[in-house]
């Protein structure tokens, strides 16, 4: 695995203006951001975020998961901190790819729950890797972090990479009628730490875009 930097850039957002750091993975020809706010490389734990890419979910306002509300959220956690990082890593559909998870989603569709449908696609539920975090961390001078997660294979995944999680940050908002089911999955199947009770709704997640 080769991790590549290529160039930094300010990026305003709704929340606050971040510097995004593009790289590029050359093993897989794939582009992974990460986003980050204030001193990170101060040797500190920083709060963060270790995102997947859900199309649907981030830019389309999908409400079938949680993705785009949990994106939101961590921006709006680190502004507020006035520190932290966001990465954005592009693995689609856990890893099968934006065609695969629409044809998962069919099945859903259908009545599968969302390991199944990958199942019945002929892939195992989660394809993901959070190696290539190694590589941007050390770049970005990041020590360790207090990582904003609900799925527990993402902090061992990366704790066994090498990578220092000093805390585990519940995030857990954006549940409304349609992504109740796959919550549910995600907790019952995929151990996620998480109930449904500890959930902000959907509507009040609002995206605001002020100057
Ligand atoms: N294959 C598949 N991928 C999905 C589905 N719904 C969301 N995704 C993808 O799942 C990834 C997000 O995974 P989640 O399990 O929601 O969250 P997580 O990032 O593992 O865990 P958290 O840190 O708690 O959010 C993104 O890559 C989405 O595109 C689905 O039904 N099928
Ligand atoms: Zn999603």
């Amino acid at each position: 695995m080769t991790i590549r930097f290529i160039a930094a850039s300010r990026l305003p957002t709704p929340w606050a203006t971040f510097t995004m750091h593009g790289f590029e993975d050359e093993a897989t020809g794939k582009d992974h951001i990460a986003l980050t706010l204030g001193e990170v490389a101060d040797g500190q734990p920083v709060l963060g975020r270790v995102h997947s890419e859900c199309l649907t979910g981030d830019a389309l306002f999908s409400m079938r998961c949680d993705c785009g509300y949990q994106l939101q959220e961590a921006l709006k956690r680190v502004a507020e901190e006035g520190r932290g990082v966001l990465f954005y890593l592009r693995q689609e559909g856990r890893g099968i790819g934006l065609l695969n998870k629409i044809r998962a989603y069919h099945l859903q569709d259908q009545g599968a729950d969302t390991v199944e449908a990958n199942e019945q696609l002929g892939f195992a539920a989660d394809l993901r890797r959070y190696d290539l975090c190694v590589p941007m961390l050390g770049h970005l001078g990041i020590a360790s972090l207090r990582l904003m997660t609900n799925n527990p294979r993402k902090v061992d995944a990366l704790v066994n990479a090498g990578v220092e999680v000093t805390e585990r940050v519940a995030l857990t908002t954006g549940l409304n009628p349609h992504n109740e089911q796959y919550l549910s999955t995600k907790a019952g199947k995929l151990g996620h730490m998480m109930a449904l009770g500890d959930f902000t709704q959907a509507d009040d997640v609002d995206i605001e875009r002020k100057p």
